[in-house]
């Protein structure tokens, strides 16, 4: 198999199950995992420049301007330069686009298609660990204990743009910028999309498309 590092890219809207897909290719591969979104809260805590300049944008579920989470994602592309790598949340309009273009040779792309009754559903049953940015559903992936991060026993938090006003400008928001974006990989062969409306049915074809580029980390081959 290809030496060659990683470069992939997780599209979908809001609630699409991207963090979810995302976190389990990077356990099953060994892959960094980097979310835009997740990025944006840190700086957002750490009240940093770009935080305040972001705060007021994710609370009214609007995108954050162009080249404020350009220049995020790159410090932090920068970091991982020698590790295979997967993002989250980024690009989101052909401008990011890009901007990534840039910087690498994309090899993968995974679209999820899911349907918008579905996303509303998930996303209002969404809790998070913000530390870490553990993401939790009270249906899908309840915690051990209600409200309660399983791993550090810290209490869980609801987004404030996963209240149902934030999620339907979001979703909106999401098809008009994702367009041209879901075009460009398409045109370049590069995109594989998946429909459905359970992320456990379409993780094992997820599975499998990655393992054709990097190997999977508790693989018999790897042992
Ligand atoms: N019922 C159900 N819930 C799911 C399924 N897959 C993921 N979820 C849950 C986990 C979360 O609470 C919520 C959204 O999933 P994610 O946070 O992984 O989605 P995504 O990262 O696309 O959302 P984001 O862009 O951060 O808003 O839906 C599924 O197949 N069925
Ligand atoms: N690539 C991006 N471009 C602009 N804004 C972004 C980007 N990624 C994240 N954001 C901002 O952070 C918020 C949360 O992002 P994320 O965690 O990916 O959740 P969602 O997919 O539900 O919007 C977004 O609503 C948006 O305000």
């Amino acid at each position: 198999m290809a030496s060659k590092l990683l470069r992939a890219v997780v599209l979908g809207p809001p609630g699409s199950g991207k963090g979810t897909v995302c976190q389990r290719i990077a356990e099953s591969f060994g892959l960094q995992h980097l979310s835009s979104g997740h990025f944006l809260r840190e700086n957002i805590r750490a009240k940093s420049e770009v935080g305040v300049l972001a705060k007021q944008y994710l609370e009214q579920g609007l995108l954050v301007p162009d080249h404020v989470i350009t220049s995020v994602m790159m410090m932090e592309l920068e970091k991982k330069q020698s590790q295979h790598w997967l993002l989250d949340g980024f690009p989101r309009t052909l401008v990011q686009a890009e901007a990534l273009d840039r910087i690498c040779d994309l090899d993968l792309v995974i679209n999820l298609n899911i349907p918008f009754e579905t996303l509303k559903d998930r996303l209002s049953a969404r809790w998070i660990h913000p530390a870490s940015g553990r993401v939790y559903n009270m249906e899908f992936n309840p915690p051990d204990v209600h409200g309660i991060d399983d791993i550090t026993g810290e209490p869980l938090i609801q987004r404030e743009d996963d209240k149902p006003d934030a999620v339907a400008v979001r979703l909106r928001k999401y098809k008009e910028a994702a367009k041209p974006v879901i075009e460009l990989y398409k045109s370049r062969g590069v995109l594989h999309s998946f429909s459905g409306t359970e992320t456990n049915k379409i993780w094992p074809y997820v599975y499998t498309l990655v393992s054709s580029k990097v190997r999977p980390v508790h693989s018999k081959e790897a042992n």
